[in-house]
């Protein structure tokens, strides 16, 4: 199988990550919108769990990661729920990672075990363990291919950067001892920036929080109507609106008509519907330099005060006043 990743480019791939990605867990992940609710409200906000689980894995490839973190890479996000992290807020899950609370019994029970078995795999030894993919994932500062490729695939496909952007910062990775960083303080700017432009301006965009909350209100009034239940949050995103809609429950279609790609949404932290905090995302690159690493903000100013600005944004929340709906 070829494949052509719109910012990696064309590679040829293994026998294994070709069944992986033609099973129904990883075909699935074309139904599932990155962004949860976003797509609702803004037809270009249209990413999908597919193109970013093949990404991660595409560019732990080009980092030169194994073929067993490769398939992790492909695999990490199949236990993603419909609408992705909406569903945290149907639960009010503050730590906004039910899809890795569920991981372990998604893949035992899907047909992964038993193609990872064809091709002589242990599906516990490459999945159910993140912490030997070292690439895959790094804990917060620091870089990795899940962070670095949900940041370059949004921002350059929601037109916030150029692909020139996004290969000049790829070139820049260096890989240590598995893990990944950068040589020059000036990308790590532009990558800190970036980062802040997906976690805070796209997150926080007043439209997508309330994107989020009518959609987490409509999915737990389906919950508590008995229209949905738990386990259709592992199916597709149109399939959970189809069978809303098929309800023709009155109070349901009238939230799922308020989201719309007219609705016209402030930020006023005075006269507000909406106030609503995210999971705290900080980034700060290490950088090597003269044989050590050194974190990007003990070199740059800029980066130092690009993160107390998204910390004070991201502790403030987002106050969202409703124009119209
Ligand atoms: N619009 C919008 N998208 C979100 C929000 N939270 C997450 N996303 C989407 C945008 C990114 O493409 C992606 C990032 O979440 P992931 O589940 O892929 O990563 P995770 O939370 O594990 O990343 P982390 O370790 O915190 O960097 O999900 C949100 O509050 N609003």
């Amino acid at each position: 199988m070829i494949i052509n990743d719109k910012l990696y480019g064309e590679f040829i791939l293994d026998p294994v990550l070709e069944e992986l990605i033609l099973s129904e867990p990883v075909q699935r992940l074309k139904g599932i919108h990155q962004g949860g609710a976003s797509f609702l409200v803004n037809e270009k906000w249209s990413e999908t769990r597919f193109d970013h689980s093949v990404g991660v894995m595409l560019l732990i490839r080009k980092l030169g990661g194994s073929l067993e973190e490769q398939i992790a890479g492909l695999l990490h996000d199949v236990s993603h729920t419909a609408f992705s992290h909406v569903i945290d807020f149907v639960f009010d899950n503050k730590e906004e990672d039910y899809h890795e609370k569920i991981y372990s019994s998604v893949v035992k029970n899907s047909e992964i075990p038993t193609i990872l078995a064809t091709f002589n795999y242990n599906y516990e030894d490459l999945v159910l363990d993140d912490s030997k993919w070292t690439l895959l994932e790094q804990p917060a500062p620091e870089l990795c291919a899940d962070r670095v490729d949900y940041t370059l695939r949004d921002m350059y496909t929601y037109g916030i950067i150029s692909l020139d952007e996004v290969q000049d910062f790829l070139k820049d990775i260096l890989v240590i001892e598995g893990k990944m960083y950068l040589q020059n303080i000036e990308v790590a700017e532009w990558f800190v920036e970036t980062y802040y432009k997906e976690v805070i301006d796209f997150f926080m965009d007043p439209l997508n929080v309330y994107a989020y909350d009518m959609l987490a209100k409509t999915l737990k009034r389906s919950l508590e109507k008995n229209i949905l239940n738990v386990n259709d949050f592992l199916k597709r995103d149109g399939e959970l609106l189809n069978k809303i809609k098929a309800s023709n429950d009155k109070e349901l279609l009238s939230l799922l008509r308020k989201l719309n790609s007219d609705v016209e949404v402030i930020e006023d932290r005075e006269n507000y519907e909406l106030h609503r905090k995210n999971k705290l995302r900080m980034i700060d690159p290490s950088i090597l330099k003269d044989g050590d690493l050194i974190s990007a903000s003990r070199l740059s100013e800029k980066v130092r005060i690009l993160g107390e600005v998204a910390y004070e944004k991201a502790t403030r929340g987002m106050y969202v006043k409703i124009i119209s709906n």
